[in-house]
Parts: C-alpha cells; structure tokens; sequence
C-alpha cells in the first residue's frame, strides 16, 4: 500500500507552495516524500520533483499545435496523460515501494468535477499501483470575506467531492491573511463547520446586485446542506502546528495511521495517533486560528 494526496484547488490557491512546504515537513517527520508535478503550466518548480509531466508533454507545444489556448491545451495535456498513463506508471513504479506520493495538480478546476481524464488516470494508478489517496482541496480563505463567494467555495468543494469519489479534506488555505482582509461577517468556525447557511442569506439580501438570485442561491446552500459532505481545515502553509494538525487529518482519511506502516517511533508518537480524536483536533485549530490571526475581532453573535 502506498499513500499519498491529490493536491488540487483553484489557481493562486496554494497548491505549489503546498507540496514544497507539505515534502517539508513529511521528511522532517522521517516520511520519504516523492513530488509528482502534473501541472504543465507550472514552469518554476520550489521543489525537486521525483516525476514532471514536461518530460511527456508541454504545455507551450500544445498551444502551437494544435493552437490550444491555456485552458484547452491543459485539458489535453490531462487527456494526453490519460492515454499514456503507462508513462506515468512506470515512473511511479520504482517510488512507491518506499515514499509518500505529492501529486500537484493544475487549478483549472472543471478538471475535478466535470472533465473526467484525471478521475480516470487517478483511478487506473490507485487500481494498479495499490494507492491510497486523499484529495486535498485547497480554497484561499480570501474567498470567506464574501458570502457569495464563499457559496460558489462551497459548491466547488461540494461537486469535486461528489465526482472525484475520493477521501477529501477541504482546507482553507492562507489563513495567516485572514487579518487583513477585514471583519468577517462571523466567526472562523462559521466557515469552516458549514452548519447553518441560512445565516449567510441575510447578508446576501444586503447586496442589491444579488437579489434577483436570491431564490436561487438559497436552495443551493439547502443542497450543500443537504448533502452535509462539506467543512474546511485552515492551513497556514508556514506554520509547522497548522501543518502538523492537517496531517492528522489527512493520515485518518486515506488510512496511513492505520496501515501497518513502518512508521519511526517519533513519526509515531508526533503524528500518528495523538491523545485528541481529530474531530476535537479540529474545533481546537478553529478557535486557535481565529485567536491568533483575528485578534482585533470583536466576538460575533450568529
Ligand atoms: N501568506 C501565505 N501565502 C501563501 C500561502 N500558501 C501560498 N501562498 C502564496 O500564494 C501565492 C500562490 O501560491 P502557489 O503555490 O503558486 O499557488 P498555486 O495554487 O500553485 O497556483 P497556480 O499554479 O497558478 O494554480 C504565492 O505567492 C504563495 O507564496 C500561505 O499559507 N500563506
């Protein structure tokens, strides 16, 4: 069994920075750690990376012939990969007998959840290779300072997860910004627990330009209700707690802390099963979040 995660989220959400600072911290942690680049139009990697999908295909060569814009030539360089996922294959090979894999992804987001090529080219390697794999969405929590910004966050991560049919943790990414972006409308755990929407409909009605889609977005937060399949982790990439409490949760989604792994005892006792049950991991991280980067805030009533 080899574990790893699908680092995938809209453009400038993270991702990168993501697999270089999550490769980081895995290997401090004794983890042998393989960065997968699938991001064609990703030209200055800050990470090694063990497999690049520039050896197959490039993303300039497909938009001279044949003349794809930037978006149309990553969907065939995904399609391109699809079909020659044998390559893949053989480059991942050698490196899952002993590492973690990091996949980084392209943020063109329909490729999770309407183009199929990725679901399909992950699905054959989890089959072939014995992969474990969680899909790590990452979201800038910049999108939280709007309410209907933060519903189209919502139903992203909702539509990913329904077509990816992967174990899946939502982060919401850059959370040491979400100071400066000025007051939220409520507290982080708002965000991050996706209980009551109905909240987020009053300061909806506030905007003059979306009361014509007033009916509209209030049954789409009744769907993602409805489904109950959506919350958020935060992330600040840079801080080894928020990383550290990420993995936590990562590790319980795709099984690695139950695996018969050969963990180091200090992997062990540092990640693998700590005296919290992550679900309690994760209402500590909210409030310590919203304590350390929103101090000034003034307590909000919901
Ligand atoms: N403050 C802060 N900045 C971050 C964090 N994570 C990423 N960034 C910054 O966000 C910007 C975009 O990060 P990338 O890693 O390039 O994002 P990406 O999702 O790979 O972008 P694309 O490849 O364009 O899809 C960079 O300037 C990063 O330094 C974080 O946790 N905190």
């Amino acid at each position: 069994m080899v574990f790893g995660q699908v680092v995938i989220g809209p453009p400038g959400s993270g991702k990168t920075t993501y697999c270089n600072g999550m490769s980081q911290f895995l290997s401090l942690i004794g983890r042998k750690v393989a960065i997968v680049n699938l991001d064609p139009a990703n030209d200055a990697l800050p990470y090694e990376c063990a497999v690049n999908i520039d050896e197959l295909i490039k993303l300039e060569d497909v938009m001279v012939d044949p003349a794809l814009g930037p978006n149309g030539g990553l969907m065939y360089c995904m399609e391109y990969l699809e079909k020659n996922i044998d390559w893949l294959e053989s480059k991942l090979k050698p490196l899952v007998k002993d590492h973690y894999i990091l996949f980084d992804f392209p943020g063109q987001v329909e490729l999770f959840f309407v183009h199929d090529s990725s679901k399909k080219f992950l699905m054959k390697l989890i089959k072939s290779l014995d992969l474990r794999l969680t899909v790590v969405q990452l979201i800038d929590c910049h999108l939280c300072t709007n309410p209907g910004n933060y519903v189209s966050a919502l139903l992203l991560s909702l539509s990913t997860m329904i077509h990816m049919e992967l174990p899946h943790v939502n982060v919401l990414s850059k959370i040491d910004l979400i100071g400066s972006y000025g007051k939220l409308d409520f507290n982080l755990d708002f965000y991050t627990d996706v209980q009551d929407l109905s909240y987020l409909q009053h300061h909806l009605n506030q905007d003059p330009r979306s009361a014509k889609y007033r009916k509209l977005t209030s049954e789409l937060c009744s769907v993602i209700e409805d489904y109950g399949l959506v919350n958020f982790t935060t992330l600040d990439i840079q801080d080894k707690e928020s990383v550290n409490d990420l993995v936590k949760i990562i590790d319980k989604t795709n099984g690695y802390i139950f695996s018969g792994i050969d963990a180091s005892v200090v992997e062990y006792s540092k990640i693998a099963i700590g005296k919290r049950d992550v679900s309690l991991t994760i209402v500590f991280t909210v409030a310590a979040v919203q304590e350390k980067y929103m101090t000034d805030e003034e307590p909000k009533t919901q």
